[in-house]
């Protein structure tokens, strides 16, 4: 199958380049890029050399088209909601990486993202794709919402226990740690070497977007769902997030049923991992793969529950989880072409 990829030099458009040259079932055949269409992808990014073709292209309605059968999306928020749906109107599957289509709430996305959203009716037939959740629909879908980062290892770790009422929703506290390509290609103050080198810097408390994200489908799973407490933190590393997420217990369930009610709830899923009693995963084991890896500790003294969940930002959080979605859409294995051991050390 043919496929487009729209942000051409962004992180995440060079994330889904390194996993689509090895699918067995999809071919770039465009690359799109605003700020370089008619330069060669290798000039910028000399890692590429001997893996990709021709130069990038300007974004020209007609000529996708014709050129090829799916897109991703891989530009900042406003593109795609302007775009995207003429595009899936003409019958190009798409994925989205940026947030355009994740809310359901046109008020809720000018909110938080302070841009006007898409129409209504687009929002309602937009899929929301974390695999784990609504693979169905997913399957189903003309264009897919792909999650945020973070709202995809905060919800991974959180949907066994929500699902299964084993927490109060309204006592969640989501802690998490990004590495700085979550924040893309484009250099800031803080992302600068020396701002964050040795460093770990708080930033967006009680204002980041993906807060109404993570409450929109805990309340789609859980049927009712209080505010949640999110915290996001910068850690001079470049791939890897690291949530810690705490709830108060509504079980008597021990440790060892509850992470037994995990391996229940993911048993059909080879993409989430669950840590045995006792131990927590790290970024660095899943670097660069698809996987999420989850741990969990029960404080009997405080009655609450730690989950430890992380996943690569750039696979499981953008480009892995965009490629898992094309292969439900396209009713391939989801596992075609992201079956890989992570990169350790
Ligand atoms: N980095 C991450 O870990 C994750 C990112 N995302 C989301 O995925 C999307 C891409 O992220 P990422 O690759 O990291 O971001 P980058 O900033 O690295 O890249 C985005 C790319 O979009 C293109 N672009 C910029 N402005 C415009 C514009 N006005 N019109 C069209 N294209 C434009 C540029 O490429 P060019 O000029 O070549 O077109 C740019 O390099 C974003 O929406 C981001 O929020 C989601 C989950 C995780
Ligand atoms: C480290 C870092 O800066 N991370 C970004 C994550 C952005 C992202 O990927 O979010 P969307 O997909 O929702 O646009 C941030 O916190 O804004």
């Amino acid at each position: 199958m043919k496929v487009a990829i729209i942000g051409g030099t962004g992180y995440g458009a060079v994330e889904l380049l390194r996993l689509l040259h090895i699918h067995p079932y999809a071919e770039v055949k465009a690359i799109i890029s605003h700020s370089n269409a008619g330069n060669s992808l290798t000039a910028l990014y000399p890692h590429t050399d001997g893996f990709v073709e021709g130069t990038m292209e300007t974004f020209d309605m007609e000529v996708l088209k014709e050129q090829v059968d799916f897109a991703f999306f891989a530009a900042p928020p406003g593109v795609s909601r302007d775009l995207l749906p003429e595009l899936a109107e003409a019958g190009i599957r798409c994925v989205d990486l940026a947030g355009d289509f994740r809310l359901k709430d046109p008020a809720v996305y000018k909110e938080w993202y302070k841009l006007d959203a898409a129409s209504a009716d687009l929002l309602e037939r937009a899929v929301y794709g974390l695999p784990e959740l609504n693979g169905e629909e997913i399957a189903g879908a003309s264009f897919v919402a792909n999650p945020g980062c973070y709202p995809t290892a905060t919800l991974l770790g959180l949907l066994p226990a929500v699902h299964n009422g084993l927490i109060d929703p309204s006592s969640i506290i989501i802690d998490a740690k990004s590495g700085l390509s979550g924040a893309g290609k484009s250099l800031s103050t803080v992302t600068h070497y020396s701002e964050i080198n040795e460093n770990v810097k708080a930033y967006k408390l009680g204002a980041h977007k993906h807060i109404p994200e993570i409450e929109q489908v805990l309340a789609g799973v859980g049927g009712t769902q209080r505010a949640v407490t999110f915290s996001t933190q910068l850690v001079p590393m470049t791939r890897g997030i690291l949530a810690t997420i705490y709830a108060d217990l509504k079980t008597d369930l021990s440790e060892v049923e509850l992470l037994e009610s995990y391996e229940n709830y993911y048993h059909a899923h080879p993409f989430v991992r669950i840590r045995s009693q006792g131990e927590w995963p790290a970024t660095k084991e899943v670097a660069t793969s698809n996987f999420c890896d989850i741990g969990l500790h029960v404080d009997k003294r405080t009655n609450r529950l730690t989950i430890v969940s992380v996943i690569d930002n750039l696979v499981k959080g953008a480009a892995g989880q965009a490629i898992q979605n094309m292969n439900i859409m396209q009713g391939w294995e989801q596992t075609a072409g992201l079956w890989m051991l992570p990169v350790y050390p």
